[in-house]
This record gives structure tokens, C-alpha cells and sequence, in this order.
């Protein structure tokens, strides 16, 4: 799994087309989105992290509370991203793997927003320019 974590004054998304046949299916209310003072975190999900999922949402979380620990954010956008890696998993496999990790983040008491999965998205990001604004951590199962 490769991720781009960047520390923001804010994230907003709007969904625009099918990005896949099937999408997840999803309300009139999650067409758009935007929170605050927030870590976005730019997700995508390899095929290596098929061979143990478990193993990877546990590593992906430890890493994103330890980055949203260290700029204070209490907001994270967890957001579908398939450019970071020519490797990707399946689409089934991804999107289990991020509601998991979006329910893993709440569990520990962060604000999250999860961006809907399959979808072409306009967004606008602020960046906030920090030295630890722009970060990226990859985790594979087994190492
Ligand atoms: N492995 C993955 N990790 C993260 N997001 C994914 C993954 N696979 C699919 N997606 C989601 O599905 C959308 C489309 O994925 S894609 O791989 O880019 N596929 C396409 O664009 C297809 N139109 C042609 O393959 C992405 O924008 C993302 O929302």
C-alpha cells in the first residue's frame, strides 16, 4: 500500500463520473465532501497487500496516527487514489481494505471522512507547507 499524507486547511471532493462498471454505491450526501484542519490521506491499495489484508489496514493505521499525531490533526480524509503505484489490487480488495481502515481511524477517535471509491472526483486541496505537510509511507504485509 503507498500513501501520500498531506496535512491541509481543508479537503473538498465532488463526484463526477463512473470511474468503474460497478462503484461503490453510494447517498446523494457523500457526492460531496469537505472537512477542516485535516490529514488527507491518498490511498492506494497493492496488489502485494492481497496476501494479508489484516496485516496491512493495522500497519496503514499505525503509520496514519503516528503522522496525525505528530501535526495534531484530529480530522483525517481517508481518499481512493490509484496513481500512486502501477500495482494495484482489485477493486474489491481496495475498497474492503479502506472501510476498514476508515473504521479503525473512528474506533480510535478521529473525525473521518472516507472519499467514494470508483468514482472520477474534482477536488481542491489546501496544503498547509509545513516541513511534515507532505509525507508518504508505503506498508506491505509480512515485512
Ligand atoms: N487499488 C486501488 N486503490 C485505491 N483506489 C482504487 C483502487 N482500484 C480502484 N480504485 C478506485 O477506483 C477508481 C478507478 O480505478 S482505476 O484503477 O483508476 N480504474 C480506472 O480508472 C478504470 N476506468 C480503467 O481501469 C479510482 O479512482 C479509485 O477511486
Amino acid at each position: 500500500m503507498r500513501m501520500l499524507l498531506i496535512h491541509s486547511d481543508y479537503l473538498e471532493y465532488e463526484v463526477k463520473d463512473k470511474a468503474l462498471k460497478k462503484p461503490e454505491e453510494i447517498s446523494e450526501e457523500q457526492k460531496r465532501g469537505r472537512l477542516e484542519e485535516v490529514l488527507a490521506v491518498f490511498v492506494s491499495v497493492e496488489k502485494v497487500d492481497e496476501q494479508n489484508p489484516e496485516e496491512v489496514v493495522e500497519k496503514a493505521v499505525a503509520e496514519i496516527k503516528d503522522v496525525a499525531s505528530q501535526v495534531k490533526a484530529q480530522n483525517i480524509f481517508v481518499y481512493p487514489f490509484a496513481h500512486l503505484s502501477s500495482e494495484l489490487a482489485s477493486p474489491d480488495v481496495a475498497l474492503e481494505i479502506l472501510k476498514t481502515i476508515e473504521e479503525k481511524l473512528k474506533e480510535e477517535g478521529f473525525n473521518v471522512k472516507r472519499a467514494p471509491f470508483g468514482y472520477y472526483k474534482a477536488f481542491k486541496l489546501s496544503c498547509k507547507g509545513h516541513p511534515l505537510a507532505e509525507l508518504s509511507r508505503t506498508v506491505v504485509p509480512g515485512e
